[in-house]
């Protein structure tokens, strides 16, 4: 059978020469082997390219130039997104090569916060198909249907049911611009090779009206699917992904929380997974945490946490700094948990509460008389740490930060809910209620700022520190299941990669630019912990650091041999 694609991947980076098959036109529309005008004279002669490209030879760093000029002189956010996808669909080497030199700029358009008004505006700015769409109506096709995708190589997929985008809610099928970001993110921060990546919209409608009444709604127009009819379609594109790849790892991303547990428990132990919003936010939380107390110079175990918001992020931030109280500092479980206290949009979540509880906010349930108020509760608790995950926008208020820095002098003060405009406060705000002691980090960027002569940078807490090397790691050695020792690990070896240069500044996480180093460490972390745990399915190389290198994608021309 004649394959749509060419096998895109060299694996020798020694003698890195692509057989291609595809001659002319159909060469020059296959973003992933299209050079433009980067082909050189030898490969226009050989594959059928003479006049379809402009005569000059281009290099990818010129041809990156002239993306970037063309990237400034877009009007607005999104029509920087649509740029950016355009160049995505078109040739993806130089996409990549683009992402990966000018890291700071695109990250915040390719993700949050720019990627969010993308996923609102999903179904207007659509331009090509990209990735797949599981829809309910056609769950008896699933099992075939994987095989319409070209790639007999995934190693990752992404995949949203939409049903909480970020912190906007239910966005149905526009939520697919979420696990594209991320997969880029993937390739970028990892090194997956881009053919290897798989976006994934699991459609099972859309509890948003506005959305399906839109004429322009690309999703199912019925309302959300719930109970056994919803588990029917996870299983089966479980199923069917797991028959087609069986080393494919599933990120579960952007669930709402009735969904995000349940699936979890269900699959962890059953296919290679991991949800990023519980694990993946847990971990990088927790390295923030770590980077802060060494400038305070206190102990994980002293600190006394309070979130304003229990779901999904809430639960895996408070596990995986309850798994750091109990390693570092021997606390034990029940008396982790008395650390910590969580607020949900009815306040404090009490044991009086319990019953009504859902089952993720119960083990947080303190034992303490009902405060309706994040001002309330700052003043009983008074916490050291406070985290934001409630999606509400400009809910840590003044006064509360205020009367958080009155009982603590330098306030752990992280709104971690994206896009921006989601956040429950900004860098400024939190420098300006402290006079500027807060040690603060977001979930989506804020530029530096100069406080009484004093440079503050503030720094991004969100999980594309650790998802891109926990995927390297997990997918590498082949592991059977991604654990919470793996992420706790990731966690501790992001935290370690923080230098003191960095922290001078009050920035809790490395810059951006070193995202690939932090991923090669992350991913033998992981792979440590898989093979110490007896979770890996290959045998240990001698040296698993450049066993991982190697297999990372790096964005330029491969010199292509007709065949
Ligand atoms: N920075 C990062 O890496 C990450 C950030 N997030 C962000 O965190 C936010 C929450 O995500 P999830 O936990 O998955 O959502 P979720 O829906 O599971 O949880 C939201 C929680 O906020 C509570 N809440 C809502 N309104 C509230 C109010 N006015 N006061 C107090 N609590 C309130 C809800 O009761 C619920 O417990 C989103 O904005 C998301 O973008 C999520 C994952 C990673
Ligand atoms: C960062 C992320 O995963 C979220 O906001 O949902
Ligand atoms: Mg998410």
């Amino acid at each position: 059978m004649s394959r749509p694609f060419e096998h895109h991947v060299t694996d020798s980076p020694d003698a890195p020469v692509l057989p291609v098959r595809k001659r002319g036109l159909e060469l020059v529309h296959d973003p992933l082997l299209n050079k433009g005008t980067g082909f050189p004279d030898s490969e226009r002669d050989a594959l059928g390219l003479r006049g379809l490209v402009p005569p000059q030879v281009v290099s990818i760093d010129d041809q990156a130039s002239r993306i970037m000029e063309n990237f400034h002189r877009q009007y607005s956010d999104l029509d920087r997104y649509s740029y950016l996808e355009t160049l995505h669909d078109r040739n993806e080497t130089l996409y990549y090569r683009v992402l990966l030199s000018h890291i700071n700029e695109l990250t915040p358009v390719i993700y949050t916060p720019v990627v969010g008004q993308a996923c609102s505006q999903f179904a207007h700015i659509y331009q090509r198909a990209r990735g797949m769409y599981f829809g309910a109506a056609e769950i008896a096709h699933f099992d075939s249907m994987v095989h319409n995708w070209p790639e007999d190589e995934v190693e990752i997929v992404v995949v949203t049911d939409g049903s909480r985008i970020l912190g906007l809610g239910d966005l149905g099928a526009n939520g697919m611009g979420i696990p594209i970001g991320k997969l880029s993110l993937y390739v970028v921060g990892a090194g997956f090779h881009p053919p290897r990546t798989l976006p994934v919209m699991l459609d099972v409608g859309t509890g948003n009206r506005a959305l399906r009444d839109d004429p322009l709604y690309l999703g199912r127009r019925a309302e959300r699917l719930t109970g056994p009819a919803y588990d029917e379609v996870v299983d089966a594109f479980v199923r069917a992904v797991h028959a087609r790849w069986p080393h494919a790892l599933i990120q579960f991303e952007d669930f709402s929380n009735d969904q995000a547990f349940r699936l979890l428990a269900r699959y962890r132990d059953q296919v290679l997974c991991f949800n990023d919003d519980i694990q993946g936010t847990g971990a990088v939380t927790l390295a923030g945490i770590l980077s802060a107390l060494r400038i305070t110079g206190q102990k994980l175990a002293e600190q006394r946490v309070v979130f304003l918001g229990a779901g999904s992020a809430a639960r895996g931030i408070a596990d995986t700094i309850v798994a750091g109280m109990m390693a570092e500092g021997g606390l034990s479980l029940e008396a982790a948990r008395r650390q910590i206290w969580t607020l949900d949009s009815q306040g404090l979540v009490t044991l009086d509460r319990f019953d009504s509880l859902s089952e993720h906010k119960r083990p947080f349930a303190q034992d303490s008389a009902p405060i309706a108020d994040l001002l309330d509760v700052i003043r009983t608790i008074k916490p050291t740490v406070l985290i934001g995950v409630c999606g509400q926008a400009g809910s840590f208020s003044e006064a509360a930060i205020r009367e958080m820095h009155r009982h603590c002098e330098r306030p752990i003060v992280f709104p971690l809910s994206n896009p921006t405009s989601k956040a429950e406060c900004t860098a400024d705000q939190a420098y300006a209620w402290t006079d500027g002691a807060a040690l603060f980090a977001s979930g989506s960027p804020f530029d530096p700022i100069t406080r009484g002569g004093r440079l503050l940078v503030p720094g991004q807490c969100n999980n594309m520190y650790i998802f891109p090397g926990v995927g390297q790691g997990a997918i590498s050695c082949r592991a059977a299941k991604v654990t919470d020792s793996m992420f706790y690990a990731a966690a501790c070896t992001l935290a370690s990669l923080v230098g003191e240069d960095s922290l001078s500044v009050g920035r809790l996480y490395p810059d951006l630019t070193l995202i690939r180093e932090i991923s090669v460490q992350i991913a033998v972390a992981v792979c440590e912990i898989a093979f110490a745990e007896g979770l890996a399915g290959i045998k240990r190389p001698n040296d698993l650091e450049s066993f991982i290198r190697a297999r990372m994608f790096e964005p330029r021309y491969v010199p292509y041999e007709a065949v």
